[in-house]
C-alpha cells in the first residue's frame, strides 16, 4: 500500500475495529475498481498532513465571499425528492438560477421544469455523471439521490445499488468539485463523527434488530466506519472537498417525504387539518431527532460555504429538536383542542426507529462553523399548521 496508504493507515488505527485487513480491502477496492476510473499512479499526489484528522494548511477549496465569477456551479442529484427542490430554490437565490442544476430519474412537474435547469441523471450511470460534471463545469455536487429507510427495507437490492454503490462511485467522478453528501441517522453507538447513512440502514440492516436486539455489531460498525473513512480518504488522497452532513428527520410543509421512518411527523399535520385525527405507525414514546426543512437547507448552504480552515472534521451532525409522537400530538392539541391521535404500530418502521439515536450531538457543527437552528417544536407546529390550515380551508371551500 506504500506511500499512499501510510497516513491513512495511521488514521484508521485510531479506530480499533478498523482492521488492517479491512483497510487493505478498502484501499485496494478504491484504487483498483474499474468503476472508479482512477488509478493512484495516474493522479498527482496531494501533500498529506502529519495528522490525517487535521485539515491541511494549504486547503483552500472555497472562499466564503463570492464574486460574480466565483459563483459555484451546482448539481443536485435526486433533486425531485422532499429536499432537492427547496434546496435548489435557496441556492438559486444566492448563486443565480442558471448556476444550479436539478437532476433526477423522474419527470419534473411543469413548475419545477420551468423554474430553472433540470436534466435527467441516473446516479448509477457513472459515465453520464462524469459528462454532466465536465460539460456543465460543476464545482459543487449535492448528492441527494437515495432510497429512504422504509422504501429501502422494501427493496434492499435496489437500496444497495443506489445508496451504497452509487455513493461509493460518486466521488471518483467528481474530482475537482466540492461534494456534499447528506447522511441519515444510524445506530445508537455511533453518535458523533462516523457517519452512518441512509444507505447503510437499509442495505446492512442487522437481522437481529427485528427481534429487538441491538444493532451495534462489529460488522455493522465496520461498514459505518468504512464510509466515514472513505470521505477522509478522498479528501486527503485526492483533495476532494468532501463535506458531509447527517440530517435528522426533516419536516416540510410544501414537499412530501419519500418513504422514511420519520414521515409520520409530516403526515400528522395533513391529517390533523383535514380530518382532525391521525393514526401513527410508531409507538407514542418513540423519540427521534427532527428538524424543520428551512433549518436543514440553510445548514447545507452554510457548511458548503464554510471556510475550509474552519472544518475540523468532514462529517457533521446537525440537530434542532428531539420529540416523540405523543409530545408532537400534545403540541398540535394546543392549536386544535379536538385533535385525536391513535396508534397502529408498523413493526418494520418501529424497528428502524428503535435502531436510531434519540438525539444528535451537533456540538462540532456549532463550534466549527456556527451552526444554530431557528425552529424548536412550538415554532415548527405553528408553522406547519399555518401552512396547511388556511390552504386546506380554501381547498375545502372550493
Ligand atoms: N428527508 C429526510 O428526512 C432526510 C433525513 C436524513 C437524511 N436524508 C437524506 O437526504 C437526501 C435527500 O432526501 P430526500 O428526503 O429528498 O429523499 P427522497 O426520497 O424524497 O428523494 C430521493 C430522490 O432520489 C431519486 N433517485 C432514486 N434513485 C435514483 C437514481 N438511481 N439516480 C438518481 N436519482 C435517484 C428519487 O427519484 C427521489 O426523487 C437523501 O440522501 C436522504 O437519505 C433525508
Ligand atoms: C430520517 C431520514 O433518514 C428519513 N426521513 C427516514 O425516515 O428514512
Amino acid at each position: 500500500m506504500g506511500r499512499l496508504a501510510a497516513p491513512l493507515r495511521e488514521s484508521l488505527r485510531a479506530v480499533p475495529e478498523f482492521s488492517t485487513r479491512m483497510l487493505q480491502r478498502v484501499v485496494g477496492q478504491m484504487l483498483q475498481s474499474p468503476a472508479s476510473g482512477y488509478r493512484a499512479t495516474a493522479l498527482p499526489g496531494r501533500v498529506l498532513g502529519t495528522s490525517p484528522w487535521q485539515i491541511p494548511a494549504d486547503a483552500n477549496f472555497h472562499s466564503a465571499s463570492l464574486s460574480e465569477t466565483d459563483r459555484p456551479r451546482v448539481l443536485i442529484t435526486g433533486g425531485l425528492g422532499q429536499l432537492g427542490v427547496g434546496l435548489a430554490s435557496l441556492l438559486r437565490k444566492r448563486f443565480g438560477k442558471d448556476n444550479v442544476i436539478l437532476s433526477d430519474i423522474r419527470k419534473p412537474s411543469d413548475q419545477v421544469f420551468h423554474s430553472g435547469p433540470f436534466i435527467y441523471s441516473d446516479i448509477l450511470d457513472y459515465k453520464n455523471l462524469r459528462e454532466i460534471v465536465v460539460n456543465h463545469r460543476i464545482t459543487w455536487l449535492i448528492h441527494y439521490s437515495a432510497l429512504l429507510s422504509a422504501v429501502g427495507e422494501a427493496n434492499v437490492s435496489l437500496a444497495k445499488a443506489v445508496n451504497i454503490t452509487g455513493l461509493h462511485n460518486v466521488p471518483g467522478r467528481c474530482l475537482g468539485t466540492q461534494l456534499a453528501i447528506v447522511c441519515a441517522q444510524h445506530d445508537r453507538s455511533f453518535r458523533t463523527y462516523f457517519p452512518g447513512t441512509q444507505p447503510l440502514i437499509s442495505a446492512f440492516r442487522d437481522p437481529g434488530r427485528s427481534t429487538g436486539s441491538p444493532r451495534s455489531t462489529p460488522s455493522s460498525w465496520e461498514k459505518y466506519a468504512w464510509l466515514g473513512k472513505m470521505t477522509h480518504y478522498y479528501y486527503y488522497r485526492y483533495g476532494l472537498d468532501f463535506r458531509c452532513l447527517r440530517y435528522p428527520g426533516i419536516i416540510s410543509a410544501d414537499s412530501q417525504p419519500g418513504g422514511g421512518t420519520t414521515d409520520y411527523a409530516v403526515q400528522i399535520f395533513h391529517d390533523a387539518v383535514k380530518n382532525g385525527k391521525f393514526e401513527c405507525y410508531l409507538k407514542p414514546s418513540t423519540r427521534l431527532p427532527m428538524m424543520y426543512i428551512d433549518d436543514c437547507l440553510r445548514a447545507t448552504l452554510e457548511v458548503m460555504e464554510a471556510p475550509a480552515e474552519s472544518l475540523s472534521i468532514r462529517t457533521y451532525n446537525i440537530n434542532a429538536m428531539s420529540f416523540c409522537p405523543e409530545e408532537l400530538a400534545q403540541e398540535v392539541l394546543k392549536h386544535m383542542p379536538g385533535f385525536q391521535i391513535t396508534y397502529n404500530v408498523d413493526s418494520v418502521r418501529q424497528a428502524i426507529a428503535d435502531s436510531w439515536p434519540m438525539n444528535f450531538d451537533d456540538s462540532n457543527a456549532r463550534k466549527d462553523w456556527g451552526w444554530k437552528h431557528d425552529f424548536d417544536l412550538p415554532e415548527l407546529v405553528t408553522t406547519m399548521l399555518s401552512f396547511h390550515g388556511p390552504r386546506s380551508r380554501v381547498a375545502q371551500a372550493n
